[in-house]
């Protein structure tokens, strides 16, 4: 009989309980607790050195944690992997060199548990027309979508990417991420590192936030804007605009100018406006909107630098 625990570790794709790995006095990860569940997709974002990678690591069983635990469908991650419930991309990978696509993609799939046919699995990543061209000699993003078709060699449960459009051309990208909304329509689970934040907010359905191996921020992308609290304003002005006195207005986090074009951004919104008519301007096409997901990354960030420095 399956008890109300185990029923909840299996619906618990992947888990991170209290996860530590240091590198000498590098704190890669750092009390790492989170949970990601069956159909999510998720994007993991944080500056470089953050823990992306280490954590994806630590989730494929390619590094051991010092303290606390890592589970993959509530066993460990190797015993996931071996059950072919996990598909991987990573940034590292090095492919094997003097095979052509077709061996290496065929080879990938002979070893998956849940198997794929070869053809099927080069043609959803693209790479049909290279087959037979030998893996050292494609391009950086030829490569790349090569080990997305070994990704996707098998019918896993889990797809771990780690920084997967880098090197792709535009429709590349396209291209890759309606293969993964595919993936993810279908019930998998599927987690990626990027810096390509308008990625994470275009295809994520949850945001991580890392930051010296812990996590900053955990939810939609509308709520990690919404936690970065400032707003932009922009506005045309006339004539020589006073830029100190821009400076001087009230809850400003950035100014930028340029010719008549005014950028800020500010932490209250109708308190900065307000203070700009005081000054006795009189804006034209006044704009105020909420920050991006890249601005509201970096404002965070920012702030959680400013925080321990
Ligand atoms: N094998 C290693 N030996 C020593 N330090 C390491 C090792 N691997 C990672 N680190 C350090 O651990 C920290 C986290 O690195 P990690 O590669 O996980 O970050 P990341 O968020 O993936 O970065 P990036 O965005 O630059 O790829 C960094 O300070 C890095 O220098």
């Amino acid at each position: 009989m399956t008890t109300t625990a185990e029923t909840a570790a299996t619906a618990t794709v992947v888990g991170f309980d209290q996860v530590t790995k240091a590198y000498g006095d590098v704190r890669a990860v750092d009390g790492l607790t989170l949970a990601l569940h069956p159909g999510e997709t998720v994007a993991l974002l944080g500056p470089n050195g953050a823990g992306k990678s280490t954590t994806l690591d630590l989730l494929l069983g390619l590094k051991h944690a010092d303290s606390g635990t890592v589970s993959v469908f509530g066993t460990s991650p190797r015993e996931a992997i071996v059950a072919g419930r996990v598909g991987a991309m990573l940034q590292s990978g090095g492919l094997m060199e003097e095979v052509t696509v077709a061996e290496l993609v065929r080879l990938a799939c002979d070893l998956h548990p849940r198997r794929y046919k070869a053809a099927d699995v080069m043609a959803r990543a693209g790479i049909s027309q290279i087959a037979d061209r030998k893996v050292n000699k494609l391009s950086g993003g030829q490569a790349q979508r090569v080990r997305f078709a070994l990704a996707t060699a098998g019918d896993s449960d889990l797809i771990v990417l780690d920084e997967p459009t880098t090197g792709m051309d535009v429709s590349a990208r396209q291209a890759f991420w309606a293969t993964m909304r595919e993936q993810a329509d279908q019930g998998r689970t599927v987690l990626f590192a990027t810096h390509y934040l308008e990625e994470a907010d275009a295809i994520a359905d949850r945001v991580l936030v890392l930051h010296r191996g812990r996590l900053l921020a955990d939810g939609t992308a509308a709520e990690i804007k919404a936690k970065a609290g400032a707003r932009r304003i922009s506005f045309d002005l006339e004539g020589v605009i006073d830029e100190t006195a821009l400076n001087g207005l009230p809850f400003l986090t950035a100014v930028d100018v340029s010719g008549q074009t005014v950028r800020i951004q500010s932490s209250d919104a109708d308190a900065t406006v307000h203070a700009l008519y005081g000054l006795g301007v009189y804006p034209r096409n006044l704009e105020v909107a909420g920050l991006g997901l890249e601005q509201a990354f970096v404002a965070i960030t920012e702030a959680e630098e400013a925080k321990q420095s």
